[in-house]
């Protein structure tokens, strides 16, 4: 297979879930290392898997597809609404009419879907894509779902005789396009070494969390933690609003001091100005707000301030705003301060 000369070597971080503590260090080490483009860490293209399969083309699975593409794999891809396959068709890209045909004719199948829902029917569905895995082969689950839907799904793959890896990714539409993207991954390790090219392609870094469910869980646990910030920004840009301060001043401020976040400088102009272009819908915060609740209702563990933040994005959905990126949870804010 041809090796694009835009690919990029990388070094993962492959730690067990016991090694929680460790991540910042090793995550450290991992970007100081990244800075040397060396050859050395570049697998053989005789590495790669020869022919991918991708599955679920919208905001994050157009552009992780697009560069596996523009890395030189052999990629085919499957959506739900064919029309988004036309563009990956025009950049070299194999079509198929199902997620089974799509396994069929790959070695690695990669899946990208909404939720918990579509994640399960393409995978185990009729036409899903268990259908036309088998030895040999592997399936990977990038969508973020809860750990009980990725198990499902890992259950139904592995009876084939193929590999199940669970790879959600933290990082939204702009990272997806850079492949710049963070995995957060478990399953089965030799799916995760087979994978590792194609997710350095995508992804700036790696993390290998051990068995199916962490990687899962981690991805929710990040989102809450984003969900209720961006609440928590909105909350402050509205108060500010309404004491008289310019709220431009606000985001500037943040931006100087130890709570600055780069979230907050991407969209905090923006929402000054009432505009939320679609990075990450709205209407999958939410769900992954929802998911949280429900992991951390598996271990009793009070979540109050993701609780209260859930409650705000389910406002913003009830007024229409679920299609808006996320950062629109600002105006269930401002509708409550008319009424
Ligand atoms: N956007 C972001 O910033 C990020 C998103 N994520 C997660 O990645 C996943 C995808 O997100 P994103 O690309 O933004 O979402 P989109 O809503 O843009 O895309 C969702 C994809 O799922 C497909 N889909 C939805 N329902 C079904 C179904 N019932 N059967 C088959 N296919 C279905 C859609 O197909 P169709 O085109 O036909 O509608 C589309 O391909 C989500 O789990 C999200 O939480 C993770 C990190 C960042
Ligand atoms: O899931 C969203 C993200 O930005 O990460």
């Amino acid at each position: 297979m041809a090796m694009c000369s835009t690919f990029y070597p990388r070094l993962s971080t492959h730690l067990n879930c016991k090694s929680f503590s460790l991540f910042p260090v090793k995550h450290r080490f991992f970007v100081s290392i990244k800075a040397f483009s060396s050859q050395t860490f570049a697998p053989k293209a005789d590495d790669l898997p020869a022919s991918i399969g991708f599955l679920g083309l919208g905001i994050m699975g157009n552009p992780m597809a697009q560069n596996l593409i523009k890395a030189g794999c052999d990629v085919t891809v499957w959506n739900r609404t064919k029309s988004k396959c036309e563009p990956l068709i025009s950049l070299g890209a194999k079509y198929k009419s199902s997620p089974e045909e799509v396994a069929a004719s790959c070695d690695v199948t990669f899946a990208m879907l909404a939720d918990p829902e579509s994640a399960a029917d393409v995978a185990c569905g009729k036409y899903g894509a268990a259908k036309g895995m088998g030895p040999g082969k592997g399936y990977v689950d990038v969508s973020t779902v809860d750990g009980e839907t990725s198990k499902l799904i890992c259950k139904h793959i592995r009876a084939t005789g193929a590999h199940f890896l669970e790879a959600p990714v933290s990082g939204s539409k702009k990272p997806a396009e850079d492949g710049q993207l963070i995995f957060l991954t478990a399953g089965d390790s030799v799916l995760y070494e087979k994978a590792a090219p194609l997710l350095d392609i995508m992804g700036k870094s790696r993390f290998y969390l051990g068995e199916v469910g962490n990687g899962a869980a981690m991805k929710l646990v990040v989102n809450m933690v984003m969900g209720s910030m961006m609440a928590s920004f909105a909350e402050g840009l509205v108060l500010s609003e309404k004491v008289g301060l310019d709220p431009s001043v606000l985001v500037e401020v943040i931006s100087q001091g130890a709570i600055s976040a780069p979230m907050y400088a991407v969209k905090g102009p923006s929402m000054v100005k009432s505009s939320y272009p679609t990075a990450f819908p709205l209407k999958h915060q939410q769900k992954d707000l929802r998911l949280a609740l429900g992991l951390a209702e598996s271990v009793s563990q009070p979540i109050p301030i993701a609780a209260a933040t859930n409650e705000l994005y389910k406002v913003a959905k009830s007024h229409g705003l679920s299609d808006q990126d996320f950062s629109a949870v600002i105006e269930a804010l401002r509708v409550k301060l008319q009424q």
